[in-house]
């Protein structure tokens, strides 16, 4: 399939995480996106059947494509965590139970990193991005953040592990950094800067 530019205008996010919707919208809105997001337009949420990150944005995306009749942009992410072999990855969310609790998957991670007595703390925040027409014309782009996680968790300002994460060359945690800092380098902003070269904006 030939790419297909998406043009400005509105942008369903496929999500119910408020905290994504936030950082979302930070990325879309400067360029003349009008995002409306899954929980405003009381979208179902989908089962995350896939086995991949980019297999599970495609599905979320399309999903919310077909439900308005407009494009959608999903986000799959999580974190992965070296000595655990990738895991929570794309169950990070699944790890937090129902209601989400992001204390206690923190702590599943570290109780679990010292079971295995690991020595290596090196983990990493994977972002797809998708965006999927009505048509079924489907897009999607790979991001990630290099870091080690720290115990225990410190700052509130950003959601899910951001409290236990210091990406490379940081001191402070993503839960404790300005979110304007925390945009300009995540694994979020890795995908959207791959995802630009579709926008069809003359503010990228
Ligand atoms: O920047 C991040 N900072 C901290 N934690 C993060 C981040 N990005 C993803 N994460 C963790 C928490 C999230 O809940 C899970 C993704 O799971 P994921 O299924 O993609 O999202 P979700 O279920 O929360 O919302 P939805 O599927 O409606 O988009 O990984
Ligand atoms: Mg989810």
């Amino acid at each position: 399939m030939t790419q297909r530019f998406l043009e400005p205008g509105e942008l369903v996010a496929a999500t119910h995480n408020k905290g994504k919707v936030k950082e979302l919208k930070a990325l879309f809105e400067p360029l003349g996106f009008v995002v409306r997001s899954a929980i405003e337009l009381d979208l179902e949420e989908p089962e995350e059947t896939e086995d991949s990150f980019t297999g599970n944005a495609i599905l979320k995306a399309k999903a919310a494509a077909l439900a308005t009749g407009r494009p959608a942009l999903s986000d799959d992410s999580g974190l992965a965590v070296t000595a655990l072999d990738g895991a929570p990855g794309i169950y990070s969310a699944r790890w937090a139970g129902e209601p989400r609790d992001f204390y206690a998957a923190m702590e599943k991670v570290r109780s679990e990193l010292e079971a295995k007595s690991a020595t290596d703390y090196s983990a990493r925040f994977v972002c797809a991005l998708a965006i999927v027409w009505p048509d079924g014309h489907e897009e999607v782009f790979e991001g990630d953040v290099k870091g080690h996680l720290e115990f225990p968790p410190r700052g509130d300002r950003g959601f899910g592990y951001d409290p236990i994460f210091v990406a490379e060359g940081e001191t402070i945690t993503f839960g404790e950094m300005d979110p304007d800092r925390k945009h300009a380098m995540s694994h979020r902003a890795d995908a959207f800067n791959k995802l630009k070269a579709v926008l069809k904006t003359d503010k990228v």
